[in-house]
């Protein structure tokens, strides 16, 4: 199927799942198969305005090619002279955030974090062998399978590594290691600080650097200074401050993650 060329007119269009800065998402069901599918439209005057044709490109080339069980498949996409589409496997337990947010004190328990942690990890893992760094790696850019499965999504951010970023930086620092927001050259290891961040905000309910403006979440993710509420499991926190080292050298490689004891704990 990568080869058709696709049209809207092949698609029944469905509720919008959600709505992005560029476009929404839709459900929609491709006629003829009946395939459920998410497709994402973009308005090409949005994306011009914002540059974003290169990202736009990018997460097309890079997730059509992947094929993990926790990444979002792209099938394909096509445009016309206004909108751009995108045609993604549909993950109809939503977002990882929405899911967060509905807890009663907007946080996971240890055993759902690790299951989480370990299958970002093994699709980091994936990614990473053929060079992909993922950048953007936060709660709302992770979907659920119907079995409550993760699947990464939104390649938007996602480059051949190494790389400097071009791109000005909208949006939630909070994700970000410091090599990132101090505009220094960054490899595949940007992706083990995130992956730490969101361990630590999956158990606490807010990521470890939340501040109330962007100069403070700057600085403070600089230094790489941060506090556990006191309720984390030591097993957690040695996991996370290994994977939160400022150097990035010093991060623990995902092969180790998915050998740590904190996260076998849970199998
Ligand atoms: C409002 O309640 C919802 C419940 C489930 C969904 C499922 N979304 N599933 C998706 N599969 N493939 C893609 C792409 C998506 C998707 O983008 N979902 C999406 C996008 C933006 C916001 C939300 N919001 C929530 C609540 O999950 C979901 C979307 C919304």
């Amino acid at each position: 199927e990568e080869k058709k060329k696709w049209t809207l007119d092949d698609f029944d269009i469905g509720k919008a799942l959600g709505k992005g800065k560029f476009g929404n998402v839709y459900l929609a069901r491709e006629k003829s198969s009946k395939f459920i599918i998410a497709l994402k439209v973009l308005y090409k005057s949005a994306i011009k305005e914002f540059e974003n044709q290169l990202q736009v490109q990018r997460e097309v080339e890079i997730q059509s090619h992947l094929r993990h069980p926790n990444i979002l498949r792209l099938y394909g996409y096509f445009h016309d002279d206004t909108r751009v589409y995108i045609i993604l496997e549909y993950a109809p337990k939503g977002s990882v955030y929405n899911f967060l947010m509905s807890q009663p004190q907007k946080r996971f328990t240890e055993d759902v974090c690790a299951r989480y942690i370990r299958q970002i990890a093994d699709a980091l893992k994936y990614c990473h062998v053929r060079n992909i760094i993922h950048r953007d790696l936060k709660p709302e850019n992770l979907l659920l399978g119907s079995n409550g499965e993760i699947k990464i999504a939104d390649f938007g951010w996602s480059v051949h590594t190494p790389s400097s970023r071009r791109t000005t930086i909208c949006g939630t620092l909070d994700y970000l290691p410091p090599e990132m927001v101090n505009g220094n050259s960054h490899d595949e290891k940007v992706d083990l600080w995130s992956l730490g961040v969101l361990c630590f905000e999956f158990l606490c309910g807010k990521p470890p650097f939340e501040a109330t403006s962007y100069t403070d979440t700057y600085r403070r993710i600089s230094k790489g200074y941060f506090n556990f509420p006191s309720h984390i499991p030591k097993g957690a926190q040695d996991l996370i401050r290994a994977l939160m080292k400022v150097n990035p050298d010093e991060r623990l490689r995902l092969e180790s993650v998915l050998k740590h004891p904190w996260i076998l704990s849970f199998r």
